[in-house]
């Protein structure tokens, strides 16, 4: 049985002990609607940790007034019935008076990571996240915590935060899930009609197009950044959002590919949905 925490008191009671019991404890922190991506996340904290604990919170605070906090898709017993079945022990699941009651006011930003790429587009996205990531931290006293690479540049900020504020946790990066023809799974794919859905696809092919190029080792940025617009643009519902080729230490724009030190991100809309995917090089 998973049991479902409410409050950050029970929460914090719980690690402390089993702390003391001197059990790791690793985190999965999600915004719910569970699918196979968070599952292997939830997998891998399994398998090398005596406790895992996921949290399911839809954090306001990394939604701008104009995007989908209201729409985010929801479904509490679904989720519960995946955490049971993947061995999870505690699903931490606060009320949003909880984790922001009325006088809230600490807000935490790593300043320059979180300005390019997803920033960009997203200008107040990342302090929402950084914030309550340290929240969910302090609460539940993770020893390892798990991110997926699908967000690459969330990762590469909260790698940042845990380094720069020296906390005492382990981030383990998580290689991108996908369905059987290659769109990155998200819970967001759930907003796509048919049509959108089946061109989709487009974000990996843009990036296969990019891996392509990089195999006969073209490592142009501006030549591999038209293929990719190229291939997307030959999908009528896809609009581009960006395409970018960065370091993946500082995020700065990189005119040539590193190989080792590269990460290509892209953004796409399909009508009001944004759909995000990337590739470590
Ligand atoms: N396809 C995937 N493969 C691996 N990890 C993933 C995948 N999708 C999400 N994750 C990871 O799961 C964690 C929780 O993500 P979240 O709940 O926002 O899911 P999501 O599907 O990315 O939702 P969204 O549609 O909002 O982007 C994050 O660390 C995220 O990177
Ligand atoms: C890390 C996170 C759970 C913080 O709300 C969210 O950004 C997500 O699901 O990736
Ligand atoms: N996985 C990122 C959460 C968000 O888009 O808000």
């Amino acid at each position: 049985m998973s049991e479902v925490i409410h409050t950050i008191e029970q929460m914090k009671e719980f690690s402390k002990k089993a702390i003391l019991a001197q059990k790791s404890i690793g985190f999965v922190p999600t915004m719910g609607y569970l699918h196979e991506g968070h599952l292997s996340l939830i997998q891998k904290a399994r398998s090398q940790n005596d406790i895992v604990v996921v949290s399911i919170f839809v954090n306001p605070l990394q939604f701008a007034p104009n995007e989908d906090f209201n729409t985010y898709p929801r479904d509490f017993e679904k989720d519960r019935i995946l955490c049971e079945q993947n061995g999870v022990d505690v699903i931490f699941y606060p009320g949003y008076e909880e984790m922001y009651p009325q006088s809230y006011q600490t807000y935490v930003e790593v300043s320059f990571l979180s300005k390019p790429l997803e920033g960009k587009s997203r200008p107040t996205h990342f302090k929402g996240v950084t914030t309550i990531v340290l929240k969910l931290f302090n609460i539940v006293k993770p020893t390892r915590a798990y991110f997926g690479k699908k967000d690459a540049q969330q990762l590469i900020i909260i790698k940042k935060m845990v380094e720069d504020l020296n906390l005492d946790v382990e981030i383990v990066p998580c290689e991108i899930k996908r369905d059987a023809d290659g769109l990155a799974l998200s819970s967001r794919n759930v907003y796509l009609n048919a049509k959108e859905r089946s061109q989709a696809i487009c974000l990996k092919k843009a990036l296969d197009k990019a891996k392509e190029l990089i195999d006969a080792k073209i490592y142009d940025s501006q030549t591999i950044i038209q293929n990719m617009k190229n291939v997307i643009n030959s999908y009528d519902l896809a609009r581009i959002d960006y395409i970018s080729i960065n370091s993946t230490d500082c995020l700065s724009e990189l005119k040539e590919v590193v190989l080792g030190k590269t990460l290509i991100s892209l953004a796409v809309f399909f009508g009001k949905t944004r759909l995000i995917d990337n590739m470590w090089i």
